[in-house]
């Protein structure tokens, strides 16, 4: 279980996320929504150590991510940051094997070349694996990304907006990608999504976020309605039951 407790971050007066607890389960998808410049990036950023936090405290199994060793955090949480721009010309496998550092130190074992071999196939990127990752197209290059975390191989998965750029199609195929790697592999993903209808169709728990705080917390159902997404994002919806989701229409 990741454990947040009270964590704040502030910048000059502003308090940009304010005192937030949570608890983060060990298998699932959370999704995390809320309107631009609610926290949802600092958060999750604090949570996985990238930047300080001026108050509280995050555990990930029991281990205190502040007061550990980078390479300790590394092998229980992993984490793909919004900006997955790539200047250093390296191929989709150069990657991938980015992600076993943690585990290799930068020399690759037998046991990190297979790990490279598997999250390759899972994401559907064998034949792939010789490219220049400039070479991709945006939903190939999110697939590799998604792959070089699949290959750190850790319970915790967490992405800041990995659907961004993508088109529908790809989307829906970096969210199935996904929620096959909680349900086969029992991983915990957590995810920032701007698009509710992915959070509300794929999440076991919707978290939403507004002004630094957690405004509403719960399974899609308590979440996307209309008065909950009124709160958070200052909008009227209609909110529909279609094969099973809670899907928000939202285009006036
Ligand atoms: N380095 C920084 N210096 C000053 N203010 C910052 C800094 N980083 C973030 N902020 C501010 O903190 C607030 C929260 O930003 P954050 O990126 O966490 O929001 P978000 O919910 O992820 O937004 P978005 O949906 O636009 O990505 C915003 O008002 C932002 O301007």
């Amino acid at each position: 279980m990741i454990a947040v407790d009270n964590l704040t971050k502030s910048y000059g007066p502003a308090t940009v996320v304010d005192g937030v607890s949570l608890q983060l389960p060990q298998t699932g998808i959370t999704s995390i929504i809320g309107p631009n410049g609610a926290g949802k990036s600092t958060l999750l950023s604090m949570i996985t150590r990238i930047l300080g936090a001026d108050a509280g405290t995050v555990t990930v199994d029991g281990v205190d991510v502040f007061a550990s060793p980078g390479k300790k955090v590394a092998r229980l949480l992993s984490v793909l940051r919004q900006d997955t721009s790539m200047t250093a010309r390296i191929t989709v496998r150069e990657l991938v094997e980015f992600g076993r550092f943690p585990h290799s130190g930068g020399r690759l074992t037998p046991e990190c070349r297979a790990a490279v071999d598997e999250a390759l196939a899972y994401c559907d990127l064998t034949e792939l694996e010789s490219r220049p990752i400039h070479e991709l197209s945006g939903g190939q290059r999110q697939r590799a990304f998604v792959a070089m975390v699949l290959a750190q191989d850790t319970r915790y998965v967490l992405l800041d907006e990995p659907l961004n750029n993508l088109d529908m199609a790809h989307a829906t195929g970096v969210m199935r990608l996904l929620r096959r790697l909680a349900e086969e592999r029992g991983k915990s993903i957590v995810l920032v999504l701007h698009d509710i209808n992915y959070a509300s169709a794929h999440s076991d728990r919707i978290i939403a976020m507004r002004d630094g705080a957690v405004v509403h917390d719960g399974p899609p159902e308590s979440v996307i309605t209309p008065h909950a997404l009124h709160e958070v994002y200052g909008m009227e919806f209609t909110v529909h039951r279609i094969e099973g989701d809670w899907i928000a229409a939202y285009y006036r």
